[in-house]
């Protein structure tokens, strides 16, 4: 007999393990198979808030602008320096929607007022280890509407440099695995998809 997911699963317990930038939680659930067979089961689940992430590109230079921060879990990992190349991405505030949130991030990581976002799919980030979703959106901006320097916000010790590329070189770093972070390169690949949108 099978049966509808919804059935298959009833949490029992949840038990914080730690509760800092991030929050560990050992959830307890019990499981039944699709032949009926129930067990107890247990898994550890990091919580976080969802994300937006903009993938921005200036028509006047055709490049695309990403930016390269230092990443703790990217350096753990021994993944080269640990400076890692991403499209400008946040939290989500409280209070913020996720649009709201891409444009904030868009102008203290990269300078640019972005005006317009084109909605991409969200992502979930790693589904097996954290409640994470990256909303994603392009958007094309110009030279004017570079209003600050960006680089991230000096209280929160961010230090971003930013990097622009053409499709060309983007889509390169894509292929050689110079660029391996999941959202910028399921957004590189959507504007390879798309790139009448961009004029590219
Ligand atoms: N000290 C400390 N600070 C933290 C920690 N986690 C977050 N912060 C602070 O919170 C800020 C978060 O910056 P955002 O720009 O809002 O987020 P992000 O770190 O860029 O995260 C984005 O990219 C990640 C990697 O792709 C995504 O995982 C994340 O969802 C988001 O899209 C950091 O600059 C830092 O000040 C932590 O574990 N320790
Ligand atoms: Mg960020």
């Amino acid at each position: 007999m099978s049966r509808e997911p919804d059935d298959r699963v009833a949490i029992t317990e949840k038990k914080t393990l730690h509760d800092g930038w991030s929050r560990l939680v050992d959830y307890k659930f019990t499981y039944t198979f699709g032949d009926g067979k129930t067990v107890e089961r247990s898994w550890e689940v990091c919580e976080r808030p969802a994300a937006s992430s903009v993938l921005v590109f200036d028509r006047d230079s055709r490049k695309f602008v990403l930016v390269r921060q230092f990443r703790v879990p990217v350096y753990a990992m021994g993944e080269g320096s640990g400076f890692f190349l991403e499209a400008a991405a946040g939290l989500i505030d409280d209070g913020e929607t996720p649009e709201q949130a891409a444009i904030r991030e868009a102008r203290e990581e990269t300078g640019y007022a972005v005006e317009t976002l084109i909605p991409l799919r969200a992502i979930i980030s790693a589904p097996g280890l954290m409640t994470e979703k990256v909303h994603c959106y392009a958007a094309i901006v110009d030279e004017a509407m570079r209003v600050e320097s960006g680089g991230g916000l000096d209280e929160e010790h961010e230090d971003i440099e930013l990097v622009f590329l053409t499709f060309g070189e983007a889509m390169g770093m894509v292929e050689s695995g110079e660029i391996s972070d999941a959202k910028t390169v399921v957004m590189l690949q959507w504007a390879a998809l798309n790139r009448s949108v961009f004029g590219i």
